[in-house]
Order: C-alpha cells, then sequence, then structure tokens
C-alpha cells in the first residue's frame, strides 16, 4: 500500500495520545503507509508564557505574537512538544525525524493581513515538498513544528491547523487527518449532542454564521475548506484517544467528521 497522509495532532490532545496511537502509526507505517505529522502546542505555549510572566492573548484564534512570545513558541513547539513526539514514535517501534519549517527553509511564510494587530504571526507562502519527501524516503516519519520564515530570516507563529493544511496542499495528500479532543464536530440536534459524519462547505459556513462552530475549531475548519479546493479529497476530524481511529481513518474512513466538497464528492 503506497499512500501518504498529514496528520495534524492538536495541543489539546498530545499529552492524552496512548501509546496504542503510535502503536498504530507504526503499523501503517510497515503497512507502506507515510505519515507526515504537523503539531500544535497551544496549551503548551500558553503555560510557558504564564510562567516566564510574558502577557498574552487570542485575536480571532490567533496567538498576538511578539518578538518575546516568538522565542517561547519556537522553545516550547521546535524544542519540547517536537521532541515529545519524536521520542513516542521511536518508544513504540517506529523512527520519526524532528524538524521545524525553518529548517531547510521548509515553511515559507509572510505576515498575515492584520499583522499590525497581531504581531509575528505568518500565512504560508511555500512548502519545500522534497524536504519531507526526503525523509519519508529514508523510512523516517517527519514531524513538524509549524514556524515559518522569509527571505529576510524573520520567524513567523503559524497556527498549526493552517500549516498541515498547506503542507497536505502541498504534497496532494487523498486526506488530511486532524486529532484533536473531541470526536469530530458536533451539532446538537433535538436537544441531544451528535458527532456529524459529514459536512460541506456550505454547512460549515452555515455552521460559523449561527455559532455551532466556534473557537478552536474554526481554524480547522478554514484549513480544512481552503485544501480540499485542491488536491485533498476530504479531511477527517477526529479524538485521539478513541481505540483503532487513526488505522479506520486512513484506510475506509467512517470515523469522526469528514469535510468534504459536496456529499456526491465524498470518498468513504
Ligand atoms: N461544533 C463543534 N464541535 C466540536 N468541537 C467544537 C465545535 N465548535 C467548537 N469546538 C471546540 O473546538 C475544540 C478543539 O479545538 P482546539 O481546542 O483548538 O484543539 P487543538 O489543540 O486540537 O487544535 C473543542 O475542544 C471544542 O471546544
Ligand atoms: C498563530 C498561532 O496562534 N499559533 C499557535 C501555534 C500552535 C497551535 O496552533 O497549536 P494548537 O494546534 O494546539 O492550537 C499558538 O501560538 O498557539
Amino acid at each position: 500500500m503506497e499512500k501518504r497522509f498529514v496528520m495534524k495532532c492538536g495541543g489539546s490532545t498530545l499529552a492524552a495520545l496512548p501509546d496504542p496511537f503510535f502503536q498504530e502509526l507504526k503499523e501503517l507505517q510497515e503497512a507502506g503507509v507515510k505519515p507526515v505529522i504537523v503539531h500544535g502546542g497551544g496549551p503548551a505555549i500558553s503555560e510557558t508564557l504564564t510562567s516566564l510572566g510574558i502577557p498574552s492573548e487570542f485575536v480571532n484564534g490567533l496567538r498576538k505574537t511578539s518578538n518575546d512570545v516568538l522565542d517561547v513558541v519556537e522553545m516550547v513547539l521546535a524544542g519540547r512538544i517536537n521532541k515529545e513526539i519524536v521520542r513516542k514514535i521511536g518508544l513504540n517501534g517506529a523512527q520519526a525525524l524532528g524538524l521545524s519549517g525553518v529548517d531547510g527553509g521548509l515553511i515559507q511564510a509572510r505576515p498575515v493581513a492584520n499583522s499590525h494587530e497581531i504581531g509575528f504571526v505568518g500565512d504560508v507562502t511555500e512548502v519545500n515538498a522534497s524536504i519531507i519527501e526526503g525523509i519519508m524516503n529514508m523510512g523516517y516519519i517527519p514531524v513538524i513544528a509549524p514556524i515559518g520564515i522569509d527571505g529576510a530570516g524573520q520567524r513567523y507563529n503559524i497556527n498549526a491547523d493552517t500549516a498541515a493544511g498547506a503542507v497536505a496542499s502541498e504534497l496532494g495528500v487523498e486526506r488530511m487527518i486532524v486529532v484533536t479532543d473531541v470526536p469530530g464536530i458536533m451539532k446538537t440536534v433535538d436537544g441531544e449532542k451528535k458527532v456529524l459524519p459529514s459536512v460541506t462547505v456550505e454547512e460549515i459556513d452555515e455552521m460559523i454564521q449561527s455559532g455551532e462552530i466556534y473557537g478552536g475549531m474554526i481554524p480547522k475548519v478554514r484549513a480544512a475548506v481552503q485544501c480540499i479546493q485542491g488536491a485533498v479529497s476530504e479531511v477527517i476530524i477526529v479524538s485521539g484517544t478513541e481505540s483503532g481511529v487513526l488505522t479506520r481513518a486512513v484506510t475506509e474512513g467512517g470515523v469522526g467528521t469528514a469535510i468534504v466538497k459536496t456529499r456526491e464528492g465524498k470518498v468513504s
């Protein structure tokens, strides 16, 4: 099975991901699947900023990033969190190689439109796929921290969902899997909260308008909508703590919430 997929692991769930999750990753790799991981770490960044007494706030889901904040973001994401994931993959029998978007100029970025307000936050302009492919071809799982860089050497803090979407688009993978702390996109139907098996771009817009999708789910669905406009067929949002979820998401689908162009276009 020669198949690649991009998996975004959210900071909300990283510490809770159990060994069986990483064992599934190893088994998928042994079966010939090539995973690429892009990770977040928002809660760990916030904790470190607090312990250092550096104020931090979010504007529309993006962290206001001064130079001091940027140093901490890089230290926590490209340092502690990245190496923790690499270590867990190693302990469960596979091999990973960690890097940030700065390494080899992997993720090129430019300031977001409202950078005057939120500082060094970036949008991705280019992803150097050959670096990722080189790592995969050596038999390692690339583990990428979402820091970007521009031609002048300026670093940028990039939302991890946005970075993962850009990597998935550049690699042209069929599926991006977003691992978070909820089992999918939820909606209250007849007074009961249910996980939606699939949602279309149109339905996402309505759910953001109505407030049913809010907070940290917004960058996820925005990144998903952006990458399914291109080669990526669907984005699947799942919880990483459910047993067998990763294998199902990669091989057959039918788990979590699939974000699809249209229902007809759904790959099942
Ligand atoms: N419709 C929705 N269904 C499920 N979760 C939602 C929804 N709208 C907003 N959320 C929120 O999004 C959160 C996941 O985003 P976030 O905390 O940023 O996670 P991560 O660190 O994995 O990126 C959930 O814990 C939940 O509070
Ligand atoms: C610009 C911006 O907001 N960057 C994020 C990067 C980490 C991230 O996105 O982590 P999660 O996936 O855990 O939310 C931040 O500073 O928190």
